[in-house]
């Protein structure tokens, strides 16, 4: 069965008309550069990478995360959240797909590392409160190949269709990001129902690289799982979001 659409979300999830939902259009000139907001620290240990997944609506690579290895601290946040996972949306074609745009500009795909705030007991408990979890966003914009991305790529043969899965060990995160770790941040929420209003965006200001015949392979991933008529994972994204009057801060002038 096909699951509905960003539109009709609101029927099931009312939030999805809250007042803090993600993505939004960034708008640099409207951000406010905050001198207090400290640099990112993300400490990613590759031996807590764990197994990688189609669960139906994108791919994602998730972490063991029952001690500090690998965390998120300083940013715009306080206190330690530690990686759960990482995952991807996309577009059909290179000229749409990234969740947040920039002035409009919409990028083909953008990388969500997903992060909980180690006060609370675990991650389900995290992501029902407003400052539970951290996303880092980083977009992808054509260009060389990613060698880094590769390695992600090169095991999508196995985890083609829904619900399939495969171990994937010590894969370092931080080969994705990009050089400058300069970002905007706000408080948003999930992009995918629930749409809990529990996330603190840091989108990084500078996108990685990503080659066309590589995005042709995220579209090789399908949202059907076996033995289903073929559909193709693409478009798995979120347009953006009212801001309803909150704070975009920038990290850099
Ligand atoms: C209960 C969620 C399981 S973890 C998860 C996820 F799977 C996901 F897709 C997104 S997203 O909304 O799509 N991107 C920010 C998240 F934020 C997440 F935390
Ligand atoms: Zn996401």
């Amino acid at each position: 069965k096909v699951s509905a659409g960003p539109d009709k979300w609101s029927d099931n999830f009312p939030i999805a008309n809250g007042p803090r939902q993600s993505p939004i259009d960034i708008v640099p000139g409207d951000a406010s550069f905050d001198g207090g907001l400290k640099p990112l620290k993300l400490k990613y240990d590759p031996s807590t990478c764990l197994e990688i997944l189609n669960n139906g609506h994108s791919f994602q690579v998730t972490f063991v995360d029952d001690t500090d290895s690998s965390t998120l601290t300083d940013g715009p946040i306080s206190g330690i959240y530690r990686l759960k996972q990482f995952h991807f949306h996309w577009g059909a074609s290179d000229d749409k797909g990234s969740e947040h745009t920039v002035a409009g500009t919409k990028y083909p795909a953008e990388l969500h590392l997903v992060h909980w705030n180690t006060k609370y007991a675990s991650f389900g408990e995290a992501a029902s409160q407003p400052d539970g979890l951290a996303v880092v966003g980083v977009f992808l914009k054509i260009g060389a190949e990613n060698a880094n991305l590769q390695k992600v790529l090169d095991v999508f043969d196995i985890i083609r269709a829904k619900g399939k899965q495969t171990s994937f060990a010590n894969f370092d995160p931080t080969t994705l990001l990009p050089g400058s770790l300069d970002y905007w941040t706000y408080d948003g929420s999930l992009t995918t129902p629930p749409l809990l209003e529990s996330v603190t965006w840091i989108v990084c200001k500078e996108p990685i690289s990503v080659s066309s015949g590589q995005m042709a392979k995220f579209r090789s991933l399908l949202f059907s799982a076996e033995g289903e008529p073929e559909c193709c994972m693409v478009d798995n994204y979120r347009p953006p979001q009212p801001l309803k009057g909150r704070a975009v801060r920038a990290s850099f002038k």
